[in-house]
């Protein structure tokens, strides 16, 4: 039914000829028709209003010709239908007047009704399949609930999410019970995504790489799991841990259809750590689409090799960097596209 189905089938885990691309973040910054759109409308307006999302969701396909589109939204949208305001701040990010510090503070977070709360999400989906027109599949998204959880408790950005920790470490059942409720929540927002005609889910877990090995299966994997469970008969779920290589064999034993990983680990040891039996997905350093083209073209072939081309997604380690200049973008879909052993 879908005329490229190149990235479908690396999920599957089948033979292809050259592995597919695509990048975290691609509907962004660094596109001149992005920033068009961003100087007229706000960041959660661009998300509300279907045919913005759409047309931000296509911006990147219509320039480099990618494997896989992914909905231009954002994984806030979740604590927003759960009754936490969210803002998104220019030039800060994130920002929750209200972060969520307590038992009595959880006990006001509502698990939503999804087509009340988010049904824009469900028309933006519509109406990017139509623009899209079967010629590549369409990827939804969720945060992870861990991830979710440190915006709502640390209230913005972070580097090490310290307030988010210590919420974890010090009221555990409140925690607990604030994760559930996001896992309730982004399970049944997957499945009406993927009913609203998304082909494959990923899970961003950006944040799991700041916990220890025990904590991250206390506080992030499990949560994930829940959702890979309840998902795995509807889509393929790609789960993506930022710094998460520590846990990698315990996720490749998970039902989930493909592994993100960023360039921290090697891919060779990525392999190992998974025992050759999933998709992976990854990881190229957003930082490294500054080089030369040339070092990008090179760096690309060199990373499908150390990957091998089947069971394998190309794309970057993180979200690509606002100041990557858009020949760079091209050198690496290109390379991936020119692949041949
Ligand atoms: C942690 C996280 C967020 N959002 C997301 C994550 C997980 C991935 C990651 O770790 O990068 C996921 C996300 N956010 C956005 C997408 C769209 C689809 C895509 O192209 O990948 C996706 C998949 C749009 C966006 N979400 C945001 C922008 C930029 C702001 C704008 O457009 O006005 C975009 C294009 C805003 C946002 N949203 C978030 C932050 C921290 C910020 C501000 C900082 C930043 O810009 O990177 C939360």
């Amino acid at each position: 039914m879908i005329k490229n189905d190149l990235f479908l089938r690396a999920l599957k885990g089948e033979v292809v000829e050259r592995p597919p691309v695509w990048m975290m973040r691609q509907a962004g910054r660094y596109l001149p028709e992005f920033i068009a759109i961003r100087e007229k409308y706000d960041f959660f307006t661009r998300c509300r209003t279907p045919e913005l999302a759409s047309e931000i969701t296509v911006q990147p396909i219509r320039r480099y010709g990618m494997d896989a589109a992914i909905l231009f939204s954002d994984i806030l949208v979740i604590p927003q239908a759960m009754n936490i305001e969210v803002e998104m701040k220019p030039g800060i990010g994130p920002w929750l007047p209200n972060p969520v510090r307590s038992q009595k503070d959880v006990d006001n977070v509502i698990v939503p009704d999804i087509d009340e709360t988010l049904g824009y999400v469900m028309e933006a989906i519509k109406a990017t399949k139509e623009l899209l027109n079967d010629e590549i599949p369409l990827i939804g998204f969720a945060g992870s609930p861990w991830t979710i959880l440190c915006y709502c408790v640390q209230g913005q950005g972070s580097k090490n999410f310290d307030k988010a920790k210590e919420f974890c470490f010090t009221q555990p059942v409140a925690a607990h019970t604030l994760l559930q409720k996001i896992t309730d929540t982004t399970i049944a927002y997957l499945k009406e995504k993927v009913k609203a005609g998304v082909n494959a889910v990923q899970i961003f877990d950006s944040w799991g790489g700041m916990l220890s090995p025990t904590d991250y299966q206390e506080f992030s994997w499990q949560y994930i799991n829940q959702i890979i469970e309840a998902l795995k008969d509807d889509a393929p779920v790609i789960a993506f841990g930022k710094g998460c290589w520590f846990a990698l064999e315990d996720m490749a034993n998970s039902n989930a259809s493909a592994l993100g990983v960023d360039w921290t680990v090697a891919p060779q040891v990525a392999r190992k750590l998974t025992g050759n039996k999933i998709t992976l997905q990854g990881n190229f350093d957003p930082v490294r689409l500054l080089s030369p083209t040339k070092v990008i073209k090179s760096m690309v072939k060199e990373m499908i090799d150390g990957f091998g081309k089947d069971k394998y997604i190309v794309n970057l380690g993180h979200g690509i960097l606002p100041h990557i200049p858009l020949d760079n973008a091209k050198a690496f879909i290109d390379a991936v596209k020119e692949y041949n052993q």
